[in-house]
């Protein structure tokens, strides 16, 4: 599998962001996108997951699914947490997957994997910001989508948080996944640079 973008164009707001960006990433690698506050990291994610709509360029998967679409085969996690308040951390995990649709693996262990199964009945309201990083991880074991799409993955996990993310990310990777993360901080894997705009 290689995702890859030719002569990408990302204008926001009527004002050109990047243009002219190629990339490419294949299946057990991890793409660690940086630059500069601005400069379109997570912009380029959204362009991936089909939030936004290139001015120009292409961006395409070789050797995915030929029924399903990129989008429908990313995830995309935003540095916001997409999560319901009112709902628990079972309830929203089981909005997810609802959400996402396809074939879904084993929640209550996705909980325990990312350290929350003693919380799973916890409003998501009340939970602290790593906390809520945590549930999102477990969407990605709920839901298995060969291409992660992170945006500062590693924000609010503390130090056991981030290794535990790393080996979900090495897992990922080894079962053919690909990863592209735009970060200010180190991923905690191997990761080729992927660098927007001048130096940060
Ligand atoms: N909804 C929007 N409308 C107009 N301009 C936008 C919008 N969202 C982002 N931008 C602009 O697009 C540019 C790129 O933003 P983006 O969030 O992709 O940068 P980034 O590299 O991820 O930044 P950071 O390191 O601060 O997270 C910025 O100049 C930003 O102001």
């Amino acid at each position: 599998m290689q995702l890859s973008g030719r002569g990408l164009v990302c204008v926001r707001g009527g004002r050109e962001v990047f243009a002219g960006l190629d990339f490419e990433a294949r299946s057990g690698e991890a793409v660690a996108v940086v630059g500069r506050n601005g400069s379109g990291k997570t912009s380029l994610l959204r362009l991936i997951a089909g939030l936004l709509v290139p001015a120009g360029g292409t961006i395409a998967l070789a050797g995915g699914d030929s029924e399903l679409t990129l989008p429908e085969q990313c995830h995309y996690l935003g540095h916001r947490d997409a999560l319901k308040p009112a709902l628990s951390v079972v309830e929203n995990l089981a909005f997810w997957a609802d959400f996402l649709g396809g074939e879904r693996f084993d929640a209550e262990g996705s909980l325990t994997t990312v350290g929350l199964d003693h919380a799973t009945d916890l409003p998501a309201a009340f939970l602290s910001a790593g906390q809520r990083r945590r549930l999102s991880l477990a969407r990605l074991l709920t839901v298995r989508r060969p291409v992660w799409l992170l945006d500062e993955p590693t924000t609010a996990l503390d130090a056991a948080g981030q290794d535990m993310f790393a080996g979900l990310m090495r897992d990922h990777l080894t079962r053919g996944g690909l990863i592209i993360a735009a970060t200010h901080a180190p991923l905690g894997i191997d990761a080729r640079e992927l660098r927007i705009g001048g130096a940060a």
